[in-house]
């Protein structure tokens, strides 16, 4: 085997999945390259039915590619397929929101002839993706980008290329040329190649803060290419006055644990009155407690599986182990069932005593309990972080909520709602760490074309009224 092979292994039974060649970026940003004329050149409706082709070839395939999800990423059949609707759902959004974000606009103009605005498409973009959603997220920057008139050099998570080739298998059986979108097998090294390629015009990358940092760094020097970064979280939920515990309790269940707490969106601080807190946590750990873990294909139903792969279990005990270190006191302990697997159990950890609580992203169903004397505190706890992606308020007056949205930082503020479950109708992106202020989702749009402002007569008819010395 070459050093260039890739193999994915399912993380629930070790068993490997798929592997292949890493491919040459060069002749994929050539490809793109070439293709892009013929594909910004063909009219709008016409690349609008393309998509829509697309969307169908999904449909048609679904239960196919559920099944390829759960497996590639240990995710239940159940959100895999969810996963699978998202995708196609993306479609319609985007048709809408390119018209509404990025159309076409006449402007009242004082000379004669018209002046408009236009967007045009930026040319080659990459897209970066992540493993969580190996499929969802990458398609929420394809879609916008290949309807705005972009061709696409795609290159999915090293963790999940299987689902990778077969969303692109999807857009090419739906008439979408070869060359417009190409797929890339490859890691870290072909991700930074596709960055700093000449050839490329603009970078979409879905990841961590880590790899979104190096990203920029490289392009600091590049302001032309266009560069959005999805990036992690230290999201809040933060639960104020409700005698409503039970609801309340699953809505931070769900936020923390939900994909294993391998969403960005995931609350990984439970910010809790000192009032509300002994009671809130009996109700929270009898449903933890309740939660399955398991295998994507078990009955009864997971309600999540495995993390990705032993690596990251391994550092996600060890960050839970340093923070009981660092005085974190254990109300349910992270457990590996089988040391030879990825599966974890859900946790709660205080760590209210914790001075210099690390702010960093644990990337698993690990959840942090602060308690806090008033909402004074409470707000400014969740905002103790460099991070900026969501934040939910679980209970309170809607004065309360109202505080709260004025003066937590974060892309996403819910009220008696869970951080995670964005909608792709709106736009999903953060601030500080979690992104770069180009949010994705609905105004993915906007970061896929630039205006162009244009003034325009048939004819060149044009005077100088003043400063002439007469004929
Ligand atoms: N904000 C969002 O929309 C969003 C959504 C999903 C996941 N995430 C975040 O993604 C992370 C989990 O995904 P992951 O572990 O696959 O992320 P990751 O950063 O390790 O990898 C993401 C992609 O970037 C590539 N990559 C890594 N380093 C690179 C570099 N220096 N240059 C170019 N490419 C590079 C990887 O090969 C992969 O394709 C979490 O931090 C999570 O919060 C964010
Ligand atoms: O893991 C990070 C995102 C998960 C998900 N967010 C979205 O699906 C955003 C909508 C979109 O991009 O279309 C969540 O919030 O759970």
């Amino acid at each position: 085997m070459s050093d260039n092979t890739f193999i994915s292994y399912e993380p629930a039974t070790g068993e490997e999945l798929w592997r292949g060649e890493a491919t040459d970026v060069d002749a994929a940003v050539a490809a793109a390259r070439g293709a892009w004329p013929a594909w910004a050149g063909q009219s709008l409706t016409k690349r609008i039915e393309l998509v829509r082709r697309f969307a169908n070839q999904v449909r048609k395939r679904a239960d196919e590619f559920a099944e390829l999800i759960a497996r590639e990423t240990g995710k239940p059949l159940w959100e895999a397929r969810t996963e699978v609707d998202a995708v196609i759902n993306k479609v319609e959004i985007s048709v809408n929101a390119y018209a509404e974000r990025t159309g076409k606009k006449k402007l009242d103009s004082a000379l004669q002839g018209t002046a408009a605005v236009r967007h045009k498409p930026h040319g080659v973009m990459v897209v970066l993706g992540p493993y969580n959603f190996p499929a969802h997220l990458p398609n929420g920057h394809i879609v916008p980008a290949l309807i705005a008139g972009n061709t696409i050099v795609f290159k999915p998570s090293e963790k999940t290329p299987a689902v990778g080739v077969f969303l692109v298998d999807c857009f090419h059986q739906a008439g979408i040329p070869e060359d417009a979108i190409q797929i890339v097998i490859g890691g870290v090294e072909e991700g930074k190649a596709m960055v700093s390629h000449p050839g490329v015009d603009g970078v979409l990358f879905t990841g961590s803060v880590q790899a979104g940092i190096a990203i920029n760094r490289t392009l600091a020097t590049n302001p032309g290419k266009i560069v959005a970064l999805e990036m992690g979280g230290n999201n809040p939920i933060v639960a104020i006055d409700t005698p409503l515990l039970e609801d309340a309790a699953v809505l931070i269940a769900q936020s923390a644990f939900t994909t294993a707490g391998q969403r960005c969106t995931a609350a990984r601080r439970l910010v809790v009155l000192e009032s509300m807190y002994e009671p809130l946590m009996e109700d929270l750990l009898k449903l933890t407690k309740r939660l399955i873990v398991d295998e994507p294909f078990a009955e009864p139903s997971p309600y999540f599986g495995p993390v990705i792969d032993n690596d990251t279990a391994d550092k996600l005990m060890q960050s839970y182990v340093h923070l009981i270190g660092l005085g974190g006191k254990p109300i349910q302990h992270l457990r590996r069932p089988d040391e030879t697997k990825p599966f974890l159990t859900p946790s709660i950890i205080d760590t209210t005593e914790i001075e210099d609580r690390p702010d960093v992203e644990l990337f698993g169903p690990i959840l942090q309990v602060i308690r806090v004397k008033d909402f004074d505190a409470a707000i400014a706890e969740a905002n103790n972080t460099r991070f900026g992606l969501s934040a939910s308020l679980v209970g309170g007056r809607p004065q309360d909520y109202d505080r709260f949205w004025a003066n937590v930082r974060a892309g996403i503020i819910n009220w008696n709602r869970p951080t995670n479950g964005a909608s792709s109708a709106a736009p999903f992106g953060g601030i500080g760490l979690s992104g770069n202020h180009r949010p994705a989702a609905y105004y993915a749009a906007d970061y896929c074309a630039y205006p162009v402002a244009s003034t325009e007569m048939k004819q060149p008819r044009a005077t100088i009224s003043i400063g002439l010395i007469e004929k």
